[in-house]
């Protein structure tokens, strides 16, 4: 469902902003500083409980104000509202959705599935295994009614081994009863995110081929373990030198996704520009995939869409955007470095943002 309300109290330098986007294309163009990213930051919030930019949420709230309130409202029969506020001087989130105070962030994310592509997409690539399984669990989270319950019990049996692994003696019948209890919620989270693997690589590759053509490029999902073993086998070898590391080193908690051109780590023969396509053509898989297994929709902000594109790219780029039924967000400096290039087929909404109001174009 698509935000068809934002408004938005507090938020850096935006002040009071309401804004009533469209269902499809939302174009937001404005001079560096203007607030186009805390823009998308606040819907960003509003999603996921937390910013793309920040760990402090305490950083978005204006300078000048006690505390930052973020409302949406989500088009429907009936519609949903959802809302967060941040106050300075709590440290509690306080969370909404439908008029009544959330509990858990997984609240807002189903109600609204969001993805970000801006200029660090890249880090996708480069960065640390766990910005992969996290955009590999976003998929298996939405995909998946089984998947936060698996995972959680792998959480909760992890924390627990590792605990007694740092125990002076080790208590081998405790440890026991948490690596089952581990080894059997692993290998069931381990089921679902290769099954949503086989499902997701069919779309990621037909689009990746419309947006970058790249056929020596493989992306392959690693479990975190090996494969020859049952995971119980492997805790109960590794308990001597997973104590002395002090923590488990095998499990699903180190899984990842292995991308590579040829034999090479894609990261390090792509240029900055077919990174952020690759990163683009997997988040954009994603939504396609999201959409084809649950009918929901998910929502995509475009931060400083032409960064690091050529003309063609940005053209191809803007034309599978408006190409998904999906509720987009994308922002730019300049109008005119996408207009050059791209004629929408679509109605688009465009918005200019100045002295923190937006006026429509
Ligand atoms: N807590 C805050 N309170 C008030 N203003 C803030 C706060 N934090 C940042 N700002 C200001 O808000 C602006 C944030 O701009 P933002 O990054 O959203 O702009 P932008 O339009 O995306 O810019 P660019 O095109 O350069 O990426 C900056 O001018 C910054 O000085």
């Amino acid at each position: 469902m698509p935000l068809d309300r934002l408004s938005f109290h507090g938020l850096r330098n935006l002040g009071a902003l309401e804004m009533a986007p469209g269902p499809h294309i939302n174009l937001i163009t404005g001079p560096n500083g203007s607030g186009k990213t805390s823009l998308l930051e606040g819907i960003h919030v509003l999603g996921m409980a937390r910013s793309f930019r920040t760990q402090k949420l305490k950083a978005l709230i204006d300078h000048d104000a006690d505390e930052v309130t973020l409302f949406g409202r989500l088009a429907g029969d009936p519609p949903l509202p959802v809302g967060v506020r941040r106050r300075r001087d709590g440290t509690e989130l306080e969370l909404r959705v439908n008029g009544e105070r959330a509990a858990r962030i997984t609240q807002l994310a189903e109600a609204l599935p969001l993805q970000l592509i801006n200029p660090d997409a890249f880090r996708l690539l480069e960065g640390s295994p766990a910005a992969r399984r996290e955009f590999l669990d976003w998929g298996v989270f939405h995909a998946e009614r089984e998947f936060l319950d698996s995972w959680k019990r792998v959480r909760r049996a992890l924390k627990h081994r590792n605990a007694l692994l740092r125990h002076d003696r080790i208590d081998v019948q405790s440890i026991h009863v948490w690596e089952r209890e581990l080894a059997h919620w692993s290998e069931r989270l381990d089921g679902l995110r290769a099954s949503y693997m086989t499902r997701f690589l069919p779309v990621f590759e037909e689009t990746l081929a419309a947006l970058l053509p790249l056929p020596d490029l493989t992306l392959r999902y690693s479990r975190g373990w090996d494969r020859q073993r049952a995971l119980l086998e492997v805790f109960e070898a590794g308990r001597d030198t997973d104590r002395q590391m002090g923590f488990t080193q095998q499990g699903p908690q180190r899984a990842d996704l292995r991308i590579r051109v040829g034999r090479h780590p894609a990261v390090e023969v792509l240029s900055r520009g077919q990174q952020k396509l690759v990163v683009s053509a997997m988040k954009l898989a994603q939504g396609r995939l999201l959409e084809q297994l649950t009918g929901g929709t998910c929502l995509y902000l475009i931060d400083d869409l032409p960064a690091e594109l050529d003309g063609d790219h940005r053209r191809i780029f803007c034309q599978w955007l408006e190409r998904l039924n999906c509720q987009v967000f994308i922002t730019s400096v300049d109008r005119a470095a996408l207009a050059d290039v791209w004629q929408p087929q679509t109605d688009v909404v465009a918005s200019k943002l100045a002295g923190g109001r937006l006026h429509s174009e």
